[in-house]
């Protein structure tokens, strides 16, 4: 079938999320940004000791930059985890003053919703991101924001930036109202992009098309972006082999294996602190001659470094698009395994 016609077809999937970003992160800072922000007030005034972010997949890692946030700006200690590890480390500090913040599109994965119970068995206050405020998770939580939109890693990002950022900004913080400021900026960015990185993500995914490896890698404030992409989107979607990695721990076994194959690799490139270290790692496979696809963050100078996920999500999403095509993907939301009931078990429990 003709590539664009494809195209055309994918918009309307649940994985090509980039058509709708801009427009729906507009609507969502506008309608729940206020709701966000009070959240961030009361957590500072009933002095939550710890803050918890649970998910799974997409779902847990872009709450990370929650964590990420609050660690770099606020005084709140915070910690991310997968949805079973949060249950089975069962943090002695879980207690009624802290708050667990879960994310889930379908709010009914198996391993989320076990979460979720075991937060509120604990009596912390759970705060979900669902798409929609009827699903189990959505009935069970104490607070629910239901995003409405398919842009499932966008607006919980979102979410937990804004929190993050006006707590620190109330605890007197003045570093983050710039960035405040910018994601004010990204959804017309979001929109620029979806019609912008089009072409260029055709041309690589066709460079692309018959590698079979790719190691996706990141550090920093992107750890969280190529974690998704690595591990979620071109394992899930595009159906290659390859793995996320810490950009930074490259140099610390991986690099040995370019003595015996050449896989590809995809690395992300912030402007943040990592940034010295992973031009490092980019000239070390650069010299060893390996398929590399570079995503630069100082493509976007207008932008806050610490915005980063944002801006390198379409061209990304743009590439695992045109891939999938290119390997005979034509449906992009069909799954051979996941949302088949053979791995999701429980009551209501619909994903993975
Ligand atoms: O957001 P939910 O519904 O909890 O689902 C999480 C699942 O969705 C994905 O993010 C995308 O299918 C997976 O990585 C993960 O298994």
């Amino acid at each position: 079938m003709d590539l664009e016609k494809l195209v055309e077809q994918g918009i309307n999937s649940l994985l090509f999320t980039a058509p709708v970003l801009g427009p729906d992160l507009e609507r969502f800072l506008e309608q729940q940004g206020q709701a966000l922000r009070k959240l961030a007030q009361q957590a500072v005034e009933e002095k939550v000791t710890h803050i918890y972010w649970v998910g799974s997949g997409n779902s847990q890692i872009n709450l990370l930059s929650g964590k990420y946030l609050l660690d770099k700006f606020s005084d709140i200690p915070s910690d991310c985890f997968t949805s079973y590890e949060f249950v089975w480390s069962n943090p002695k500090r879980l207690s009624e003053k802290s708050w667990v913040f879960l994310a889930s599109f379908s709010g009914a994965t198996e391993d989320t919703v076990v979460a979720l119970r075991h937060a509120r068995a604990k009596n912390a206050k759970t705060i979900v991101l669902v798409n929609k405020a009827d699903s189990l998770m959505g009935k069970e939580a104490d607070v629910v924001f239901a995003y409405e939109s398919k842009a499932l890693y966008i607006l919980p990002l979102a979410a937990a930036y804004l929190f993050a950022l006006e707590l620190a900004r109330l605890q007197g913080n003045t570093e983050v109202e710039p960035i405040i400021r910018d994601l004010d900026k990204v959804p017309n960015l979001l929109k620029r992009q979806y019609l912008e990185e089009k072409e260029p993500a055709k041309n690589l995914a066709e460079q692309f098309k018959k590698e079979t490896i790719f190691y996706t890698l990141g550090s920093g404030v992107l750890y969280g972006l190529a974690y998704k992409f690595g591990l979620t989107v071109f394992m899930e979607n595009m159906r290659v082999h390859g793995s996320f990695m810490n950009a930074v721990e490259f140099r610390h076994g991986p690099a040995e294996m370019l003595d015996r194959a050449k896989p590809s690799f995809v690395i992300l490139q912030g402007n943040d602190e990592s940034r010295m270290v992973v031009a490092r790692v980019i000239d070390l496979l650069r010299s060893q001659e390996v398929p590399l696809i570079v995503y630069d963050m100082a493509k976007y100078p207008d932008i806050h470094p610490l915005l980063a996920p944002f801006a390198l999500m379409i061209p990304l999403q743009w590439f695992a698009v045109y891939s999938a095509f290119m390997r005979g993907i034509t449906d992009l939301d069909e799954r051979v395994l996941m949302g088949r009931g053979i791995m999701g078990k429980g009551n209501g429990i619909t994903w993975p």
